[in-house]
């Protein structure tokens, strides 16, 4: 999950990288060479209206073309007019909001947010916006004429009622969801209420994402890249997805994500994490807010986090760190436009001798705004000298003016300027001069130019783009930012500001003085820093950036996919069940034939039963199918003989415990098939290191069984127990018993320490013999079908019926014994008359085997009232699976050597559901 810049370091990503540089390098030589082209359309225009406005002649239909696979930007057509994608934005807010002069009359205005800012500095696309336009409009009339005046700003607008904006936009977004990823926590006052209303706030927010959906459909070209924008849509991904898989989602989100102790507190925690994994990739302006987005999804979703992103049953979503940026030229071009020096020459006069410290905030509680005041205040308290000489401007935007919490705020704000106007005015000048509105572009680039020291006082800002805006119009005036350091921009810029904890006001005070009498060196330096950042760092190239990583992103995916196995062909698996006379069932128990642990409605991080459980809705359809003469079942598990009595005891079939070590046929008493001198010595030294790691990771369990000891860390904390099973493997394999003969293997949620030798593949010859004499078999096993959740070192089980497979298992594990390391399957005595197959996946060829003796080289020692297994001497091919007679299936894992998958125990059971129906 690294920032883009960082992508290099992972082996992994090797060919992504390798991808995503070679179109960088396309993108820039195609821009220096088209520089002209692009450029002159937008030289001299302004390009806040450029972007909005709708070129002639540039309809969708010759603006798109398709290139399927292709990365987009920056290609050529063959008639060398650049290519460009079609992007559809999606964001809650237009990049205008409408107002009605009249029945079918529509005026636009620009709306006001760094978002709206930075997408406009968006050009390489052919982007078109969907969102609301910031007004009701019940009637067909107003909304015919209102979708025609956007259309020609390229936007769509999204219809939300009176209604729907107050539960979604007012309620769930900006009172829930905005104030918990800023840390807030919910509204003081209106706790209790907001936790009443939550249910009808949420079900109005999947409601208005799925009117956006609804658009987007409506809307949608093949090819067509989506990109879903901010926690007002986080619903948006999941609806994309249901309506067409193969769309290319990508969603971003613009304001920190909190840790994931605060997002567990949200009573659709688990909703909204699952809805914005379904996109392809999931964007954040900062490794921090993205690395707790990946820890959110595996703590409170027990999903797999890994560099790339998260990954539920082998579906990767990719997330990764994308800074914003704006659009520098448009600042620096616009410094010189005759409007904006003339405010530059009236702001100058105006201060004359002062020096201007600005503040460009949302009017929102996240922006710090009082406590930037309070700090000025103490200033001016304690440097009275400066109080005649600087003078603070803070422009105040109106935002979200119907939520209570904002209105609070603006009286607040109100308040102390007003105390700090009248303690430290004069009849002729006031220290604050504060507004109420929003300024026009012009305006505001004179005021960054003109300004000595801004001040950002975020409490939590995702990024912060006045901090941008202000540097790039700084370019000869060379001021000072301070920044808060919880602002996303601080993680980009933070060298080149003065970085300060806002709630701390004696050391932001201390900033402002550090700040206005900084040396012209000093100041140069810093500027140096900052404005290379903000030129280089453009919304252009974040943009640009994103969307190459999500098409990328597909392309990847489909590469995985094609490396994944296919799910289980269940009709014909069925089909050739029916058809043969003497069928094999190899079935594992553990996430196989048990209830899943996270089915919903149970929690995936509670202890329910640290004991495996069959799945209640399997009995009917295991007692017909071990009813049925045909057919024989084996369960071939690593638990122990306790755990498979309790669960299977009243079935007709074979039980195989600990990996095989022990077999049972229900009717009879246990048996072991244990090598013999089987080496146990180790088992107290790993005892002892299990028991000091169980006690040192809460909820973390071990079992003894008698060939292996395995530590469980499944109901732990996830990251927590992950370091501890780190430092435990390390021990293992360079402490007291690292020469022992044992096998460490490595789970995804245990480490399991067993004796050289005890894999499934290993006992499954010894188990075959076994049953193939108690029935007394003359013909064949003329199909086999072998599903399990197994680690990668019991896949040799696979390797059996097909020794083409590498017979050690998917992942090596670390053997050491005493003659040095050496695979346990050179215990397993050659097989007879190998199987002649094509390749491993094959489905053609016939797999025959021959079994060994099992009285030979592999004795058997008795347990309790167990008996030796007496399999004579076979010398037929027990095994003759013509055709496609062998179905291996692995199930929720993807990583596998088996021909087949099922996704969850789920999918285990009703197949075998249907297996039974179909025999009865
Ligand atoms: O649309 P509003 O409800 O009026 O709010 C305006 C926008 O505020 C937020 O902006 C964020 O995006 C900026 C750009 O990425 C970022 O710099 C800033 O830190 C964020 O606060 C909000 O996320 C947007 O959706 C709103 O449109
Ligand atoms: O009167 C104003 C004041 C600010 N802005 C813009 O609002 C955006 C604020 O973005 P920022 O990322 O700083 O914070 P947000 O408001 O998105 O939380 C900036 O692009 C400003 O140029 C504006 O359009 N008009």
């Amino acid at each position: 999950m690294p920032g883009n810049q960082d992508n290099g370091n992972s082996i992994h990503n090797s060919g992504r990288v390798g991808r995503l540089l070679k179109v960088r390098e396309q993108r820039r030589n195609f821009r220096s060479s088209h520089s002209n082209d692009l450029t002159g359309n937008h030289r001299g225009t302004e390009p806040c209206e450029y972007d909005l406005r709708a070129r002639e002649g540039d309809s969708l239909n010759n603006s798109y073309i398709e290139q399927e696979g292709a990365i987009a930007q920056g290609c050529e057509k063959p008639d060398a007019r650049p290519f460009r994608q079609r992007l559809l934005v999606v964001a809650n807010r237009l990049p205008v909001s409408a107002v009605r002069r009249g029945e079918d009359s529509w005026s636009l205005e620009m709306s006001a947010g760094g978002l709206v800012s930075a997408l406009l500095g968006v050009k390489e696309f052919e982007a078109r916006w969907i969102g609301w336009a910031g007004v009701n409009v019940p009637d067909e009339v107003g909304q015919k004429s209102l979708t025609k005046a956007l259309a020609e700003k390229r936007c769509i607008p999204v219809f939300l009622d009176e209604e729907i904006v107050h539960q979604y936009y007012n309620g769930y977004c900006n009172n829930i969801l905005w104030p918990l990823f800023h840390y807030l926590g919910l509204p003081q006052e209106d706790r209790i209420a907001t936790t009443r209303s939550f249910q009808s706030q949420f079900a109005a927010y999947k409601k208005a994402n799925q009117m956006f959906a609804d658009v987007v459909h409506q809307h949608y070209e093949e090819g067509d890249v989506v990109w879903c924008h901010d926690y007002h849509l986080m619903f948006l991904p999941k609806c994309l997805k249901e309506y067409n898989n193969n769309m290319k989602v990508g969603w971003f989100l613009h304001t920190p994500f909190p840790s994931s102790e605060i997002h567990r507190t949200l009573p659709s925690r688990s909703d909204l994490l699952r809805s914005v994994l379904a996109a392809d990739l999931v964007g954040f302006h900062t490794y921090d807010y993205a690395r707790h987005f990946v820890s959110a999804c595996t703590r409170i979703l027990g999903l797999e986090g890994t560099p790339e992103g998260v990954e539920d049953q082998g579906r990767l979503t990719r997330v990764a760190a994308f800074p914003i940026g704006i659009d520098s030229d448009r600042f620096i071009r616009a410094l010189e436009l005759p409007q904006v020096q003339d405010h530059i020459k009236e702001l100058k006069e105006r201060f004359a001798g002062r020096k201007v410290m600005l503040g460009v905030d949302r009017l929102d509680m996240i922006k710090g705004i009082p406590q930037k005041i309070l700090a000025f205040e103490k200033f001016l308290e304690e440097n009275s000298h400066w109080r005649d000489k600087v003078v603070l401007l803070q422009i105040a935007v109106p935002t979200r003016t119907d939520v209570p919490e904002y209105q609070k705020l603006t009286s607040q704000v109100h308040e102390i300027v007003g105390r700090i106007n009248g303690r430290f005015g004069t009849l002729t000048a006031v220290p604050i001069h504060h507004l109420d509105r929003s300024l026009d572009f012009y305006a505001l680039c004179a005021l960054y130019a003109v300004t000595d020291v801004a001040l950002v006082t975020s409490l939590r800002d995702g990024m912060n783009l006045v901090s941008y805006e202000f540097v790039a119009c700084q370019d000869s005036k060379k001021g000072v930012l301070i920044l808060s350091e919880f602002a996303g921009a601080a993680q980009s810029m933070g060298a080149g500001a003065i970085l300060v904890n806002p709630w701390n006001i004696t050391e932001v005070a201390d900033s402002i003085r550090q700040a206005l009498t900084m040396l012209p060196e000093e100041r140069e330096k810093r500027h140096r820093h900052n404005f290379l950042h903000v030129t280089t760092h453009t919304a252009q190239e974040w943009a640009e950036t994103f969307v190459s990583e999500l098409n990328d992103t597909v392309i990847e995916a489909q590469l995985r996919i094609r490396q994944v196995p296919p799910s289980l062909p269940e009709d014909n698996a069925i089909r050739c069940y029916l058809q043969s006379t003497n069928r094999l069932l190899i079935l594992g128990f553990n996430a196989t034939l048990t209830e899943p642990v996270d089915t919903p409605g149970r929690r995936a991080d509670q202890i329910k039963e640290m004991e495996l459980k069959l799945h209640p809705e399997l009995k009917e359809a295991l007692t017909a199918l071990c009813s049925d003469r045909k057919t024989t079942i084996v369960v071939l598990s690593g638990s122990d003989r306790k755990a498979l009595d309790k669960n299977f005891g009243e079935y007709d079939m074979w039980l195989a415990a600990e990996h095989g070590m022990f077999l049972r046929l229900t009717k009879g008493d246990w048996m072991t098939t244990m090598p013999e001198h089987l080496n146990m010595e180790w088992v107290d030294s790993v005892k002892h290191v299990f028991e000091y790691f169980t006690e040192r990771t809460p909820r973390s369990h071990f079992e003894l069984r008698e060939t292996s000891l395995v530590w469980n860390y499944k109901y732990a904390d996830i990251e927590f127990g992950r370091l501890q099973a780190k430092d435990m493997l390390q021990h293992l394999w360079t402490g007291p018993i690292s020469n022992a003969s044992v096998d460490v293997v490595q789970g995804s949620r245990s480490v399991e320490v067993r004796s050289v030798g005890v894999t499934k593949g290993a006992a499954i010859d010894r188990i075959l013999g076994e049953i193939v004499h108690s029935k007394s078999m003359t013909t064949p096993i003329d199909y086999v079908l072998c599903i399990g959740h197994f680690l990668g070192k019991d896949e040799d089980v696979y390797a059996f019926f097909e020794p083409e497979l590498p017979s050690d298992g998917l992942v090596a594990a670390r053997t050491k014994q005493n003659d040095g390391l050496k695979l346990p399957n050179e215990r397993r005595p050659p097989m007879k008359l190998p199987a002649s197959r094509s390749g491993p996946k094959s489905s053609q060829g016939k797999a025959q085997r021959a079994l060994i003796n099992p009285d030979k080289g592999t004795p058997n020692h008795c347990c309790g009232n167990s008996r030796r297994p007496s399999a004579e001497k076979i010398s037929w091919n027990v095994l003759d699976l013509k055709g496609d007679n062998y179905f291996s299936c692995a199930v929720g894992r993807t990583c596998t050597n088996a021909r087949y998958l099922l996704g969850s125990s789920d999918d285990v059971v009703s197949f075998l559901k249907r297996l039974a129906n179909a025999s009865t």
